[in-house]
């Protein structure tokens, strides 16, 4: 089993650099091995012959499009260099860099880059550290405008290496050759949009360095909990593997309790009840099979329900209602200290409530599924919350405050957990945009924790494999669909 993909941030990959060049690699070789690494790839993308403009920056990016431009030269590639600044402005390996280039050195806004057939951006990389103005953002224009193709070095320039933000203006991609480890802008929306298809060259920094500098980010994926899914022996039984509750909503808005409760049974759960108030159990009745169903009148249902330990898991939220009854009802769940997913009006009840939420669900695995309007609305009047530029900071504050696992949804959707671990899913499709997909993935969840997964595995797992349904199923996909197309994700996986 491949090891989990490390994510790092810039100033843990400077570190990680550091670390390397502490250990005795000297820095100019880690840059002569990235410059190798992108001449390689333009190598792939053009023909030798054709013509190259080297965009290099102020910094070491700049320094590895030097080292680039050099190897394309020697190759026999009819390469032209532009230079955002002057060369005795250059700094640190750059130099050395720059000294291997024999050729001329225009400026970003030369003409001749219109010329060319292939656009290598070395402007900036993870340095870059404000919105780009002046000549810097003139040359993105410029590469841009050129309308030809543009590989970009270590990141697209103009997009932030942490959060993925455009700042000001950034150059758009079709390929980017990045150094070591994926950083947040890869995998975090718009960054992965202007960095087209991203390869990770060998730099020669170890894995162990890495993991040694990794602040516990990782690109979401098997790798990361396919260890922990359930994989029935002959010996098990239906009750080993959990019994989840799913709360209905009223007569007229049942459904979405009934997707979630198809999907955690497809994805395991041992039984499944829907747990239905009184006016709507002739309507959850005529359309249950295999998932049970109980007669739940309000918290206090719930907490008779609950006195049978054998409900492990619930998932509270979809079509609910936002009131305080929702709100009893949570709280009625939390006391029980079973697993929970809490997702749509369980978390919009408390709208402007948060604080009621503040270390709420230490004491039983609990996931937190909000789009970013949930998001927002949640913990409007927590501006450490809120505030941060970073998807992945705010969702970590969030489990932090809350004690819960928090699933921040999106086409970049980001897991975090209290303890700080964090993943970004990026095998999201649009098709998955349809009524009832947020149900699917809260019984997705439950049922897997229903099933002993922890809280973070249970939420990666469920985003990625219900992520995973919606893309082999494709155009037509509605709700109905997903709990269907996990299985032949299982088969995949469990393989
Ligand atoms: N292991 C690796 O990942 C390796 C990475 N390498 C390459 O090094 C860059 C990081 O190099 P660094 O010099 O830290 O940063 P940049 O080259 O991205 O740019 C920083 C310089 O740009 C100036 N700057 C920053 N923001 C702006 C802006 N908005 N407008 C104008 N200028 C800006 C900054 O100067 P300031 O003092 O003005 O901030 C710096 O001069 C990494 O991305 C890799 O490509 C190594 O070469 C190999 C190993
Ligand atoms: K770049």
């Amino acid at each position: 089993m491949p090891a989990p993909e490390i994510i790092l941030t810039a100033s843990e990959m400077r570190r990680a650099d550091a670390a390397t060049i502490a250990a005795g690699t000297p820095g100019i070789d880690l840059m002569r091995r990235a410059g190798r690494a992108v001449a390689e790839a333009v190598q792939a993308m053009s023909p030798k012959g054709s013509r190259i403009a080297v965009v290099s920056g102020p910094g070491q990016n700049g320094g590895d499009g030097f080292v680039a431009a050099t190897l394309l030269a020697e190759q026999g590639y009819r390469v032209s260099l532009f230079l955002l600044g002057s060369r005795k402005r250059l700094t640190g390996d750059a130099i050395e860099a720059a000294k291997g280039w024999a050729g001329k050195i225009g400026s970003v806004d030369d003409a001749a880059l219109d010329e060319a057939d292939l656009i290598v951006d070395a402007l900036f990389g993870t340095g870059l550290t404000r919105d780009l103005e002046g000549m810097a953002r003139l040359a993105v224009d410029r590469m841009n405008g050129t309308g030809k193709p543009i590989l970009a070095v270590d990141l697209p320039s103009g997009i932030d290496s942490d959060t993925g933000e455009v700042r000001g203006v950034a150059v758009k991609a079709v390929r980017t050759v990045t150094f070591a480890a994926r950083k947040p802008c890869h995998l975090l929306l718009p960054g992965r949009a202007y960095s087209g298809a991203v390869e990770v060259a060998d730099i020669g920094i170890l894995r162990e360095t890495l993991e040694a500098e990794s602040g516990g980010l990782f690109a979401n994926g098997p790798a990361l909990w396919r260890h922990a899914l359930p994989k029935p022996g002959l010996s098990s039984h239906k009750y080993e593997r959990g019994h989840t509750l799913v709360a209905s909503g009223g007569a007229t808005r049942t459904g979405a309790a009934r997707l979630a409760a198809r999907a955690a049974l497809r994805i395991g759960s041992g039984l499944v009840t829907v747990a239905s108030p009184p006016e709507a159990l002739g309507v959850n009745a005529a359309q249950l099979t295999a998932v049970m169903l109980r007669g739940c009148d309000g918290p206090e249902g719930l907490h008779a329900i609950l006195q049978d330990p054998r409900f492990n898991a619930l998932v509270l939220g979809p079509a609910l209602g936002v009131h305080a009854a929702t709100r009893a009802m949570v709280s009625v769940a939390v006391h029980a200290r079973r697993s929970l997913v809490l997702d749509a009006d369980a978390l919009t009840s408390f709208e402007g409530l948060a604080s009621e939420l503040h270390g709420a669900f230490r004491h039983a695995p609990t996931v937190l599924t909000p789009h970013g309007g949930e998001f927002n609305r949640l913990f409007k009047g927590h501006p450490d919350i809120l505030d941060p530029e970073s998807k992945i900071e705010r969702t970590r504050r969030a489990a932090a405050y809350t004690g819960a696992v928090v699933l921040l949804k999106g086409a970049d959707t980001v897991i975090a957990a209290p303890d700080g671990r964090a993943a970004i899913n990026e095998n999201g499709t649009p098709y998955l945009a349809t009524a009832g997909s947020g149900d699917t993935l809260c019984g997705l969840i439950a049922g897997l924790m229903a099933q002993g997964l922890p809280a973070f595995e249970a939420a990666c797992a469920g985003a990625w494999i219900h992520a995973e349904a919606g893309a082999q199923f494709g155009p037509g996909l509605i709700s109905e669909d997903l709990a269907e197309q996990v299985p032949a994700v299982l088969r995949e996986l469990l393989r």
